[in-house]
């Protein structure tokens, strides 16, 4: 005898017809198929709509790619090689696989693009499918900034940097956010002349300012022309490639040019108005700590770049399963205090919390402490002398509330404090935790010891 959810479960069947489903998640990158499998494996009734490749980005043409060219870059191995694996591990983008897990957890798959038509309804390449459930994984999309005569060249953007086989002789990056200094670092590393035009002061502008210099001392030492505090005039096409004007009177001739100028979340034609969501040009969409969407329909709920709120895949899984626990029945909400941010560079770039600018604006009174890399044992052993981590405390509550770390393996070591911001661990506690020898973990121990005295 089956028990009472099999009994709903059938009814549920013969309640919904092809076309009707429980819930229908809009966009299969690496948050809609969290939440669609998880549905599918709980029993429940999804579609999952994708107009292009089911996994998204993150696998294809973004994290995978990136951080496979720039640990071959850091290995000394050859263009070749390195375009070799990149795209064995991207699948050569080919999402059969995606698609196979997805069949199997019993999810439908439905091809094409998805669009809301009125409250309860979607339609996918002229058929329609009513839902319960609507989740909004629909991502971000690159911004081609409003400069003279782009939109008429050949570009590219990371799509293209991650998914060609071509080594430019010279490259201009028009950009050193975390995607621009990536790519200039990957094709430096394989012998392109790289050009970074950032219009801040500094890489990295959002970052604690140590980091970005870190980063753009390493970037010139490969021989990377960057050009900060400058902006992209005017860009004209070339007999053989591209000339840039810049706002300081110079110019770069290049073969491409990459737009890593920053990516904007995807809204635009979703239909989501008929909903009564509020969509504001630029901005994600709006998103409760549940993840649910407020609109006038209800049942919405969104995760991944297409919020704004986190736009990395490991921030994505988090709303997903945020999402995919609410709709499971057990309400939970998304703390976003201690998401970690990184760069995969050559040193690694990983900043954790609140940065010290944004604790400005917050008006947030700011202890800070840092440590350089070079006096532990481990730099000598890894003869590598760069590198930094700052600490940045809360003085009315005593508690760490940010960090930043430039150096090798960042992005492991330094995960504990993302731990202490989040668990709010008291300082004294953390003093109180031992690092083996020799490694990069020591260098937390002194300025953890120097806050806890100053608070
Ligand atoms: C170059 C680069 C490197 C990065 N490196 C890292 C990294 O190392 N680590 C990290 O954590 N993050 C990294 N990121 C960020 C990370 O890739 C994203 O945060 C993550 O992919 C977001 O996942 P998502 O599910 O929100 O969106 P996506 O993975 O973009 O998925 C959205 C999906 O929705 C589909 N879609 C959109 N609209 C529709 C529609 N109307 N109908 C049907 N389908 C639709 C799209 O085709 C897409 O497949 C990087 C980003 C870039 C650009
Ligand atoms: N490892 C990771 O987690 C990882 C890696 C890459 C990207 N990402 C995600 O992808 C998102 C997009 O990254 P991004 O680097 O494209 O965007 P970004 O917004 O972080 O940086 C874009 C940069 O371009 C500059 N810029 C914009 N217009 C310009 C112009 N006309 N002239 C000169 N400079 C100009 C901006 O000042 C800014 O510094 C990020 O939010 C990040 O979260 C994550």
């Amino acid at each position: 005898m089956g028990n009472h959810g099999d009994i709903l479960r059938v009814l549920e069947d013969e309640q919904l017809s092809k076309n009707e489903h429980g819930a229908v998640v809009l966009g299969g990158g690496t948050a809609g198929e969290l939440v669609a499998a998880g549905l599918a494996r709980a029993g429940r009734d999804v579609a999952l709509v994708e107009d292009h490749l089911v996994g998204g980005l993150s696998p294809y043409l973004a994290c995978v790619p990136s951080t496979s060219l720039l640990l071959s870059a850091r290995r000394g191995e050859t263009w070749e090689l390195a375009v070799a694996r990149r795209d064995e591990l991207a699948a050569h983008r080919h999402d059969d696989r995606a698609v196979a897990r997805l069949a199997r957890d019993g999810v439908t798959v439905l091809r094409g693009r998805g669009r809301v038509v009125r409250p309860g309804a979607v339609e996918v390449g002229g058929v329609e499918h009513a839902y319960g459930d609507l989740v909004v994984c629909t991502g971000s999309e690159p911004v081609l900034p409003p400069v003279d005569g782009l939109a008429d060249v050949p570009v590219w953007t990371s799509d293209e940097a991650l998914s060609v086989p071509d080594l430019p002789r010279r490259l201009v990056v028009l950009g050193g956010g975390p995607v621009g200094c990536e790519m200039a670092q990957v094709y430096a590393a394989f012998g392109s002349q790289v050009s970074v035009v950032e219009a801040a002061g500094r890489l990295l502008d959002a970052e604690a300012p140590f980091a970005g210099e870190a980063l753009a001392d390493a970037l010139r030492r490969m021989g990377v022309d960057l050009r900060l505090g400058v902006a992209l005039g005017q860009v004209e096409r070339k007999e053989s490639g591209v000339r840039l004007w810049l706002s300081d009177g110079g110019t770069l001739d290049a073969d491409r040019v990459l737009v890593a100028a920053g990516r904007r979340p995807r809204v635009a034609g979703l239909g989501l108005e008929s909903l009564g969501v509020e969509i504001v040009p630029g901005r994600g969409v709006p998103v409760e700590a549940t993840c649910a969407v407020p609109s006038e329909a209800g049942r919405v709920w969104a995760a991944g770049d297409v919020t704004g709120v986190a736009r990395t895949t490991h921030a994505a899984r988090y709303q997903a399963r945020v999402v995919l626990s609410n709709l499971l029945g057990r309400r939970r909400e998304a703390d976003y205090r201690a998401i970690p941010r990184v760069v995969h560079t050559t040193p690694t770039v990983y900043a954790v919390g609140l940065s010290p600018a944004r604790a400005g604006e917050l008006g947030i009174d700011l202890v800070a402490s840092g440590y350089d890399l070079a006096a532990t044992a481990r730099a000598a052993v890894d003869t590598d002398d760069r590198g930094r981590v700052e600490l940045y405390a809360d003085r009315s509550r005593g508690l760490l509330i940010g960090a930043a770390a430039a150096g090798l393996y960042a992005e492991e070591w330094m995960s504990e404090i993302a731990l202490a911001i989040r668990a709010e661990t008291p300082l004294s506690l953390l003093t109180d935790v031992v690092h083996a020898f020799p490694t990069y973990g020591e260098s937390l121990e002194p300025p953890l010891r120097d806050l806890a005295g100053r608070l």
